[in-house]
């Protein structure tokens, strides 16, 4: 079998006396779309920021296309082609769209010039086009995730890490967004997302993993991982999976 994009071997990150990651591991495989899942503090977005580069894990490897990248710093890992996306966005807000795109299309694309224009190519793709002049600061909350997945792909990643680009979100926004990663994937884009909307993850992802204080808990096509007992019972708490079998039995 081939060397998969990345892969995340028994990683563990402490913080003081906390245990955020306890000796996770997983693989991405290219060319696909892969979950994260858990509960509220499970240590997903500690996950990325390893896997980005923003903090080192305290043991474990993490390995980007066969390369153990785990010393790099986060702009050498995006010049290999590692980008993420932030739960929390802050768009540069004195600068206009085109230029926050430009932000990250400075990574390839030294001349100013090359920049503005690549901005505007990857505007296009996430719905952004009509928007290239406007302050950043004037960008509603879905304006916002649009132009946080901008910035990360005016990088030119072939792994893309989306953290929670659909929270917050209503109903008609998420379903604009999905078509949207969906796209990037046919177009090469290998991602790797945490999201809590259940439904974008079933419709999205090809493989999920759980994780559950700290540790990875299950792995597998979603509408198995959601049907798993231990995965019920991280969410909904011990006896959980029991109370529902005993409900659906009772229901036929
Ligand atoms: N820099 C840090 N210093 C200390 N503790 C941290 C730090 N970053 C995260 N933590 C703790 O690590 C645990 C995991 O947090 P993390 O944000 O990774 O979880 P999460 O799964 O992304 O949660 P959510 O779904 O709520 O975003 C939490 O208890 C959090 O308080």
């Amino acid at each position: 079998m081939s060397e998969p994009l990345l892969r995340v071997e028994a990683v563990s990150k402490r913080f003081g006396g906390l245990l955020a990651v306890d000796a996770a591991s997983l693989v991405v495989e290219a060319g696909g779309i892969t979950g994260l899942i858990g509960p509220n503090g499970a240590g997903k977005t500690t996950l990325f920021t390893l896997v980005s580069g923003f903090e080192k894990p305290t043991t474990g490897r993490i390995l980007f296309k066969g390369r153990d990248v785990g010393a790099l710093a986060p702009h050498e890992r995006a010049a290999l082609g590692v980008a993420r996306t932030f739960q929390i966005v802050q768009p540069f807000a004195g600068l206009s769209v085109r230029e926050n795109i430009a932000v990250g299309a400075h990574l390839r694309h030294p001349r100013r010039d090359d920049a503005l224009g690549k901005a505007e190519a990857v505007a296009e793709r996430v719905g952004l086009a009509d928007r290239l002049d406007a302050p950043a600061s004037g960008l509603t909350v879905v304006g916002r995730k649009r132009l946080e997945l901008a910035r990360a792909l005016a990088t030119e990643p072939e792994l893309l890490l989306l953290d929670e680009v659909l929270a917050g979100l209503n109903p008609s926004e998420v379903r604009d967004i999905v078509p949207i990663i969906r796209d990037l994937r046919h177009s090469g884009v290998t991602i790797l997302m945490v999201e809590h909307v259940m439904q974008a993850v079933m419709s999205l992802c090809d493989t999920v993993y759980v994780l559950a204080q700290g540790r990875m808990i299950a792995e597998g096509p979603p509408a198995a991982v959601t049907r798993d007992p231990a995965v019920i019972e991280a969410y909904l708490g011990h006896g959980a999976a029991a109370r529902l079998a005993a409900r659906e039995a009772a229901h036929g």
